[in-house]
């Protein structure tokens, strides 16, 4: 039997993803895409924090420390947590094909329990993308970033013009967004599908 399902599974005729010319360059860091973002803002104070970094092809890596305030059963990681961490990660793969898109659909492996403290080490790529679908896929492991697999996904995100966000956000935050200060941030959240 199949780990995932259909869903997640690229269609025949999908093609390989294609890394935009201006993609940062591998090693770089990608930064926050919003401040008040729960996966890699700044300004949550019990958000992830994670940082993801463009790596060769359209693939990023990303690392996670689990905080007590990430706690499910005493002393590990919430799943919910941890899928945010891998959302977040497969996320942020859409910025090296300067694409917006949301999570249509995120089926995830718990293999391994993840005490507090332990850095989640996540590495993700997407495989294919169909039209407006965009395929990926993310290991996060523990210990090292060659460390044993402690949870996996597989998504689908679905590629959005700026009104999904502007029709269905609350309209202090979009403001506060678009008179974001921080140039590669705007550029991210508004310029790159009007
Ligand atoms: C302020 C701005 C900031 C911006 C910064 C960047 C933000 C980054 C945020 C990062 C944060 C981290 C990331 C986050 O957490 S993103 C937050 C979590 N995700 C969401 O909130 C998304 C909510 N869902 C939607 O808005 C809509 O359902 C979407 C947009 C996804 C599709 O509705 P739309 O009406 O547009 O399109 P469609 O329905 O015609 O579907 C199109 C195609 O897709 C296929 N399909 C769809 N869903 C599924 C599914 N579940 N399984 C399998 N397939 C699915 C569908 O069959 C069709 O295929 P085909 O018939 O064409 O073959």
């Amino acid at each position: 039997m199949s780990r995932t399902s259909a869903a997640v599974e690229p269609p025949a005729d999908a093609v390989r993803p294609v890394r935009h010319p201006d993609a940062p360059a591998p090693g770089e860091l990608l930064g926050a895409h919003y401040g008040e973002c729960f996966g890699c803002g700044g300004e949550q104070a019990h958000g992830l924090h994670l940082q993801a970094r463009a790596g060769e092809g359209v693939t990023v890596t990303a690392e996670f420390t689990v905080r007590p305030a990430h706690q499910g059963a005493p002393g590990l990681a919430h799943g919910g947590v941890l899928a945010s961490a891998l959302d977040e990660t497969l996320g942020s793969l859409n910025w090296l094909l300067r694409t917006i898109a949301v999570t249509g659909r995120l089926e995830t492996d718990f293999v391994r329990p993840v005490p507090v403290d332990t850095v989640l080490y996540l590495e993700a790529e997407v495989t294919a993308v169909a039209g407006r679908k965009i395929y990926s896929t993310a290991t996060g492991r523990i210990g090292a970033p060659d460390g044993p697999v402690a949870v996996r996904a597989d998504a689908l995100f679905v590629e959005v013009k700026v009104d999904h966000f502007i029709d269905n956000g609350r309209p202090e935050e979009i403001r506060a967004a678009m008179n974001d200060p921080d140039q590669v941030r705007r550029t991210r959240a508004f310029e790159v599908n009007p």
